[in-house]
């Protein structure tokens, strides 16, 4: 039987699910004042049996418990996926750019398809399974009636293990025939062969290359972002005029933006902040877990409790976002400069404390382009009406961790002769 429990209001909420405490913070202070102030104490993540034992992805980092096995892997990942180091990926990430601007010129109509979404998201949010809440459910057989979740699971735990294992056999294959190309795994590769634990030192390569490959960690989330970013341009078709007439006004006609218009950009960087702020893809936070006893504020949080940052309420704040259901990018702009003072959304939507999302730089770098390029390229509309008016769209959205937009209709065409002329000409060129 499922009781819940709840107490306190406002901000800081204490929940009881089956002897579960849960605390669900919803202001950035709250948030701020656990999960970064008192990082050591709220840093880990609460068992998630479905993804660690039955899918056996506990070679992930994002869902490792905090302790020791978790700071190696979070240091691997780290020597690859910087601030410093990711400006390396930049070229590639172009050419990725160029080939998906290549795929809407050819078949605007499948926009979403050029996007890629893995179901596997359901598996990674805590509480989408009971055998979360009752782990003693893992020991059933896979044939029992009701037991879909463990056939879910077999399938899942070969997807995920083919994922890490396959791309870096064949890595290591050409790296020992000596023609593999530079990449996060064969740097890996290099150092295992010279390691003197070569077993050890082998298992924590291939989950960090698993991680750099960005398929588990990125897809989603930059998937979710880009069906937000097309909706929010197909509903504010001012907010996207204005942005072309800036990339126009600061690259011209002959080229794509680069990364080194970015400072010129205020009004292109502030619709990147603002659809992470309207619509957040991990909307109801990456939950956190305590491991000691804590008090705060005179409340005691017993050591195991599961911490919710509440990510949707902490960026539709009224007192800090003003009209929160409005996607107004102008709101970050102030003078013609990007102001972000007291209210950049990414100190929220990448997450908190030592937790904090390790691809941030990867991903900003990644999602610049998308949007940039897009818009220079481009024009999205919403379809119209039997009377030739603009549909609002207003998609529903899946409930996992990533909260996915499901598929909506939008019209995608080149903005001109010229730009279409380009993306061919860049795709000869790469
Ligand atoms: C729109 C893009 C993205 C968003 C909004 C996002 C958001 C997040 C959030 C909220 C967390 C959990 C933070 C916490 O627990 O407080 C996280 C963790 C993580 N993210 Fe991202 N992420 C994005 C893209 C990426 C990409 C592209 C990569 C890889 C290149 C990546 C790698 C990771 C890793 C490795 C963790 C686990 C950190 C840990 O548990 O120690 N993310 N991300």
């Amino acid at each position: 039987m499922l009781t819940t429990v709840a107490r306190g209001s406002g901000d800081l909420v204490s929940v009881r699910i089956m002897g579960q405490h849960m605390i669900i913070l919803g202001s950035l202070k709250r948030a701020q004042d656990l999960l970064e102030t008192r990082s050591t104490i709220y840093s880990s993540r609460p068992a998630a049996p479905m993804v660690n034992d039955l899918i056996g992805w506990n070679w992930n980092t994002s869902l490792m418990p905090y302790g020791d096995k978790w700071r190696k892997h979070r240091r691997s990942f780290h020597q690859f996926f910087n601030s410093a180091v990711c400006p390396k990926y930049r070229d590639v990430q172009v050419r990725e750019s160029h080939e998906m601007l290549g795929r809407l010129l050819q078949d605007p109509s499948k926009f979403l398809e050029h996007t890629h979404y893995e179901p596997m998201v359901e598996a990674v949010t805590p509480g989408a399974f009971l055998v979360d809440l009752l782990p003693i459910l893992k020991y059933i057989p896979t044939w029992f009636p009701f037991a879909s979740f463990k056939r879910k699971a077999v399938i899942w735990k070969q997807w995920g293990l083919d994922m890490r294992d396959i791309p870096y056999e064949e890595t290591k294959e050409r790296f020992v025939k000596g023609e593999a190309l530079p990449s996060v795994a064969s740097t890996l590769i290099h150092k295992v062969l010279q390691d003197p634990d070569q077993k050890q030192a082998d298992v924590l390569a291939r989950s960090t290359a698993a991680l750099g490959y960005y398929i588990i960690a990125g897809t989603d989330t930059i998937t979710a972002f880009t069906r937000n970013f097309f909706l929010a341009m197909a509903n504010n078709p001012y907010v996207q005029r204005k942005a072309q007439e800036e990339l126009d006004a600061v690259v011209g006609y002959g080229r794509l933006p680069e990364f080194k218009d970015q400072i010129n950009l205020p009004y292109v960087c502030a619709i990147i902040k603002e659809v992470h702020r309207w619509r957040p893809v991990i909307p109801y936070g990456f939950p956190h877990m305590s491991v000691s006893d804590d008090e705060y504020e005179g409340y005691f949080i017993p050591s195991g409790s599961v911490i919710v940052p509440n990510v949707w309420s902490i960026l539709h704040n009224p007192e800090v976002y003003y009209e929160p259901e409005r996607f107004e990018p102008d709101r970050f702009i102030k003078d013609g400069k990007l102001d972000l003072t007291g209210k950049d959304p990414e100190d929220v939507a990448f997450g908190f404390g030592r937790r904090v999302c390790q691809g941030r730089w990867f991903a900003n770098d990644w999602l610049f382009l998308i949007v940039s390029h897009i818009l220079a390229c481009f024009v999205i509309e919403a379809p119209r009406d039997a009377e030739g008016k603009p549909v609002r769209l207003a998609p529903e959205y899946s409930s996992g961790l990533v909260s996915m937009a499901d598929s909506f209709e939008c019209n995608v065409r080149p903005r001109s002769e010229a730009m279409q002329e380009l993306i061919l000409h860049l795709q000869e060129e790469d």
